[in-house]
């Protein structure tokens, strides 16, 4: 039992925070160990935190709440994608963990999406480093077998969208002033066939094809009425929500839960999978485009004259 527990604490003791994070085995704290146990021993939660994403994991019900904690606007960067897709697999590998909720530590934002300056202005390469990274978070999250909520506090336009997605259920604050869709065409750029393939899946081929043609971005209660999310609960009842339905969901056998979600999934899985390499390829070759760059500009100059 202690055994397992060191095993497990040490799978989830604090990565360093800022730069890369370093790999983590169960070997690595010897000296630590009975202080560690005994903490451990007495402890029902175990936190940590990376730069831009923070993990508080409740051993008593097996869910763990992930905050994305990038502001101002949560934006996707290589960093945040990152560190989202490893805390993602240690929870996953951990036999404690269940449930994730995943929701945002920024007022007023689930996440703004990919972040645009990582589109703009650098080398090929960094592209397809970026985009293979944005390909990871997706994997991992929408192939995850733990039960995953989303607790949309927030805006949550385009790739903030898809993690919202990629959930097994969503739940967002009632605020007239968050929106929520797959907004890429606005910003003159297409959605990739996984991003179309999810939203597809989720709300069905008519809404998804309106929906992704005019770049669409819902208020909550109309995202409620095309089934882009589950549920519109106020906004402070959106984490009791999330905890409540979750502890739903976990009354089933883990077993039964994750073949089936893992036979609904898989399909679009695979596709990814088998076409990833030239999924990259193509995102390159797209984003490099003297037209392209100067849509993802204007976009980003009229954020930012917006904002001032
Ligand atoms: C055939 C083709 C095949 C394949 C195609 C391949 C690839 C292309 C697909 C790429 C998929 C793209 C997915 C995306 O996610 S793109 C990102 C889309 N996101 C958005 O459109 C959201 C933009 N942001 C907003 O609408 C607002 O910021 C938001 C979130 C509602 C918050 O509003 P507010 O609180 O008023 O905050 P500000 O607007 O003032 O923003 C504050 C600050 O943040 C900067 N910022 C906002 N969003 C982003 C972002 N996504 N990336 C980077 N930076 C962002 C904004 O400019 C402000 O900066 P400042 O310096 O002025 O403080």
């Amino acid at each position: 039992m202690i055994a397992t527990l060191l095993i497990q604490h040490e799978k989830l003791e604090q990565l360093p925070s800022g730069g890369t994070l370093s790999p983590y085995g169960v070997h690595q704290k010897h000296g630590q160990i009975t202080s560690q146990a005994l903490q451990l021993l007495s402890s029902q939660r175990r936190q940590f935190s990376n730069t831009y994403i923070s993990v508080k994991l409740d051993e008593t019900s097996g869910v763990a709440v992930m905050k994305l904690k990038r502001p101002p606007v949560n934006s996707l960067n290589m960093e945040l994608l990152t560190e989202f897709a490893i805390n993602l697999e240690k929870l996953e590998i951990d036999r404690g963990c269940r449930g994730v909720i995943l929701t945002s530590a920024v007022p007023r934002i689930f996440s703004a999406g990919l972040d645009i300056t990582e589109m703009c202005g650098k080398n090929a390469d960094h592209y397809g480093e970026f985009w293979r990274a944005v390909q990871e978070m997706w994997l991992k999250l929408y192939g995850s077998s733990m039960v995953t909520i989303a607790a949309i506090n927030g805006s949550s336009p385009a790739g903030g969208c898809l993690m919202a997605l990629s959930c097994d259920y969503r739940i967002i604050a009632n605020n007239k002033k968050y929106t929520i869709g797959l907004n890429e065409t606005q910003l003159g750029i297409v959605a990739p066939f996984w991003f179309k393939d999810i939203i597809t899946e989720v709300i069905g081929h008519r809404a998804a094809e309106r929906s992704l043609q005019l770049g669409m971005l819902y208020s909550p209660t109309d995202a409620l009425k095309i089934g882009l999310v589950d549920e519109v609960v106020a906004e402070d009842k959106v984490q009791s929500t999330a905890s409540a339905v979750m502890a739903q969901w976990l009354t089933l056998p883990d077993h039964a839960r994750q073949i089936t979600k893992s036979m609904m999934r898989k399909p679009s899985l695979d596709r990814l999978v088998t076409h990833r390499e030239a999924d990259i390829t193509n995102f390159v070759s797209y984003i490099t485009r003297d037209s392209i760059q100067k849509s993802l500009q204007m976009y980003m100059e009229m954020l930012k004259k917006k904002g001032r």
